[in-house]
């Protein structure tokens, strides 16, 4: 049995389970030859959906981003693959719950998405979609120098949009619904091939959530009424509280079709500008005290 107390090849010792997901389960643990703190994915030979072999190969391809989850070793074990990694702190679903609200304040959700649009550009520039970008996908960093960083994790459902040529691949006519209902665009409701805006689709939901503490389809569990009433919120109705930006985010994805690039920076700096008006205030109001953790 692999499972706390277990020690990984005789150097990484799990700890303690903190995470399950739908094709493995988490561990923290340590590096014995070096008390470094580490994460652990397992994932069991017999999983008919095994992905942690690409989950790997995506995650090495990354490694120059600071976006992504530092990669330490993989092999595998009793029936198991693995995968030890940088341990991250908490996820941006669980912090974000523990918010007054389930609200982030402004300031907070301007840091997290801008490094959420940055993450997401660094993967499409290897070629990859996430085609699974939700809050739990996000977390912390935890290691000295990372604490303010916004990692992404779970590259289970990455897929390539790139033909070895540089090409984008193409559509394929019915591709199925991938993702996380609550987060997932239009698209995937649609069975549609997703493609780059995709991806910022979900960073778009993220963003509303982590400002309003909702989203209109919350209480909804049945996929295809989530995106019925993702179309029928697809306007400016589904920004009308935010700030301009939002509006602006959205106009900027709805105006993409399936072979567009969307423009990173573009998105990055409409959040920008929230970012220094809330600086502004902050040195108005004398307090330069602005904290990344949502107390503003
Ligand atoms: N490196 C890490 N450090 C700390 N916690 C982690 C790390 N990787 C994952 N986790 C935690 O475990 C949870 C599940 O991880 P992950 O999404 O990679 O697994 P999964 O099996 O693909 O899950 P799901 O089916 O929910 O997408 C994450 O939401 C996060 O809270």
């Amino acid at each position: 049995m692999v499972g706390e107390g277990t020690v990984l090849k005789g150097r990484w010792k799990l700890t303690r389970k903190i995470g399950q997901g739908a094709f493995g389960e988490i561990y923290s643990g340590c590096d014995l030859n070096t008390q470094d703190p580490v994460a652990v994915k397992l994932e069991r030979w017999d999983n008919k959906k095994a992905v942690l072999k690409m989950e790997v190969a995506v995650l090495k391809k990354l490694q120059h981003s600071p976006f992504a989850c530092r990669y330490v070793h993989c092999g595998h074990f009793e029936n198991h693959n693995y995968l030890v990694m940088e341990l991250l702190g908490d996820n941006l679903s669980e912090l974000r719950r523990r918010r007054p609200n389930g609200r982030f304040s402004l300031w907070t959700t301007v840091r997290l998405g801008i490094q959420m649009v940055q993450a997401v550009k660094a993967i499409h520039e290897l070629g990859y979609l996430h085609r699974d970008v939700k809050p739990s996908n996000f977390a912390m960093g935890l290691a000295p120098g990372r604490r303010e960083q916004c990692v992404m994790i779970d590259f289970g459902l990455t897929r390539k949009f790139r033909l070895p040529s540089g090409q984008i691949r193409p559509a394929r006519d019915i591709a199925g619904f991938r993702g996380t209902a609550r987060y997932a665009s239009i698209n995937s409701h649609l069975s549609k091939e997703l493609s780059r805006r995709d991806d910022l689709w979900s960073v778009l939901y993220v963003l509303i959530e982590f400002l309003t503490g909702q989203l209109p389809w919350r209480k909804l569990k049945d996929k295809e009424e989530i995106g019925l009433l993702k179309i029928h919120f697809n306007s400016a109705e589904l920004v009308r509280d935010l700030p301009p930006t939002y509006l602006s985010f959205m106009q900027h994805l709805q105006a993409l079709d399936y072979l567009d690039c969307p423009d990173y920076d573009y998105l990055v700096q409409l959040l920008d500008q929230d970012g220094k008006v809330i600086e502004t205030e902050a040195y108005d109001d004398g307090t330069g005290n602005v904290r990344f953790d949502g107390s503003r």
